[in-house]
């Protein structure tokens, strides 16, 4: 069954494309991601429609199929049109399935060298990480030079302008901000107070903006301290290589001797063993009085792929949100990235009402004001014009666009619903739990989930003060049903395109 496409024949050419496959790969996430996940991928065959592909674990299999199938299965495409789907299978499984194995090797000099001669020093960032709007390095927010520490060499990288010189406070993040300080005269004084702490915020609010800084600040002022910043996904990236290399044993116990452990992008965190294995670190750091900050962007609630008891070892510690930011610290974020980028370019200059309209229309996060800022900044250079109110309008049209639309309100849902179901808006708030009343509640709670940045504890307050996991469970509910059921597919359509206008 397997090989019923492996004739002879077929062979070279089913391997060039499989090589030209993994070139493109290899070009489009770079040699270090490239290597992490796809140096030990081999080409099955190619069975009709389906091209299977091998790897040797099952986390492996897990991770390529969840975060790069459709990838795979574009490229394959691009090679040979009557591909239809991707199977990433075990390799012991597939050799147990196939009698005389057909399997082609990756290219000898290709991914398997390359993971054999690298080492747990690396540069490159392996982070699935939003696309960040390039801005000027600000020469004045650089960090003062901090003593090399041991685990700079399995650190995720640092951005020197992330420290809180530059990080601008607001209503939104005055909390977070306040933890993060306190953070830095925490580890190794014997003064840990929120232990984990947990920072959880939408997209671009500055998470890892706050984590960094407080690797920098430490870093800067008590060298003693180590240190250890990682993404989730380099977590992850370092423990797999650990294994392949045999040096898992002293990766572990080289975690445990740190003073301050920060994990960013947790909700990345995937596969048992890992996971396992993060929640012995952080009970043996946390045991040892040691730090540990986690950034994610939802609540440990809500990270349903992680393991039960990393989720509530998360939630014993600090729970800190950032929220949106409003108009005041918006407009200071634009104010603050005009500042550093005049460093670079004197003569770049905005007018008030240019800050005003940025800080009134782009409202969703400190990365797309930053991204407002880097484009005017671009088009100022590019073309000598001034920045005036009629060029921004027309340059950032479409990140306004953009940000209208996420701007959909709790209160917008819960009176378009209402009307849709013909209930009063009270109804949805009350505790009365007659069915007519209940799944418009949950249909506008799942709304509340799917069309707005808030958290699940933040909708089932707002929704008269319900617990976050009655939140849970409408979602749930309405994600399963709406994956059923067509007619209620519809009705969700239309009353997300009546919010949407
Ligand atoms: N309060 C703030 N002050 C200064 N800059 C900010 C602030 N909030 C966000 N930014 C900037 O916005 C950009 C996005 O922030 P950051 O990457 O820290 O967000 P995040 O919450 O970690 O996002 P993600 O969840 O996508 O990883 C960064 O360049 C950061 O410097």
């Amino acid at each position: 069954m397997l090989d019923a496409d492996f004739g002879d024949k077929d062979k070279p050419r089913h391997r060039d494309a499989w090589t030209r496959v993994l070139g493109r790969l290899k070009a489009e996430l770079g040699e270090e991601v490239f290597s992490c996940w796809f140096a030990n991928m081999n080409l099955e065959g190619i069975d009709g429609g389906t091209v299977v592909l091998s790897v040797p674990s099952r986390f492996l299999k897990s991770w390529i199929a969840t975060h790069y199938r459709d990838k795979l299965t574009s490229l394959w495409q691009n090679e040979n049109e009557s591909v239809r789907k991707i199977e990433v299978a075990v390799r012991s499984a597939i050799r147990a399935r196939v009698e005389t194995p057909a399997r082609f090797a990756a290219p000898a000099a290709g991914p398997i060298a390359s993971i054999a001669r690298s080492t747990i020093r690396v540069g490159a960032e392996p982070r699935r990480e939003p696309a960040r709007p390039a801005a000027p390095a600000p020469a004045a927010a650089a960090p003062a030079e901090a003593a090399a520490s041991p685990f700079d060499d399995i650190s995720s990288p640092l951005d020197p302008r992330y420290t809180f010189a530059t990080f601008v406070e607001g209503s939104a993040n005055r909390f977070a901000l306040a933890a993060a300080r306190q953070i830095v005269d925490g580890p190794g004084a014997g003064g840990v107070k929120f232990n984990p702490l947990y920072v959880h915020s939408a997209v671009g609010q500055g998470k890892t903006h706050l984590l960094q800084a407080i690797c920098h600040e430490l870093k800067a002022a008590r060298p003693g301290v180590k240190v250890l910043y990682l993404t989730a996904e380099h977590f992850m990236y370092r423990f797999v290589h650990a294994l392949q290399t045999q040096s898992a044993i002293a990766f572990k116990e080289a975690l445990r001797t740190i003073d301050l452990l920060i994990i960013d992008d947790m909700q990345f965190l995937h596969g048992k063993q890992i996971q396992q294995e993060f929640c012995h670190t952080v009970n043996s750091l946390i045991d040892g009085a040691r730090q540990v900050v986690v950034a994610a962007d939802r609540p440990p609630v809500e990270l349903e792929t992680l393991d039960e008891r990393v989720r509530s070892r998360l939630a014993g510690g600090l729970l800190v949100e950032i929220g949106v930011p409003d108009l005041a610290l918006r407009r200071a974020i634009v104010e603050r990235r005009i500042a550093l980028a005049r460093e670079q370019a004197p003569a770049f200059a905005v007018p008030d009402d240019v800050v005003d309209f940025i800080a009134r229309n782009v409202t969703s996060s400190g990365r797309d004001l930053e991204g407002a800022v880097t484009r005017l900044v671009g088009h100022n250079q590019l073309t000598g014009l001034s920045v005036t109110l009629a060029l921004a309008e027309t340059t950032l049209k479409d990140l306004i666009r953009v940000a209208d639309g996420r701007r959909v309100k709790i209160e917008d849902i819960q009176r378009v619903v209402a009307k849709h179901y013909n209930v009063s808006k009270q109804d949805l708030l009350s505790s009365r739990r007659t069915r007519s009343i209940v799944w418009p509640r949950q249909i506008a709670m799942y709304l509340a989930k799917t069309m707005t940045p808030r958290s699940l504890p933040e909708i089932g307050r707002r929704f008269g003060g319900r617990d976050h996991t009655t939140v849970l469970h409408a979602v749930r509910k309405v994600e399963d049903l709406v994956g059923h059921d067509e007619a209620l597919a519809q009705e969700i359509d239309v009353l997300k395109r009546m919010l949407d206008a």
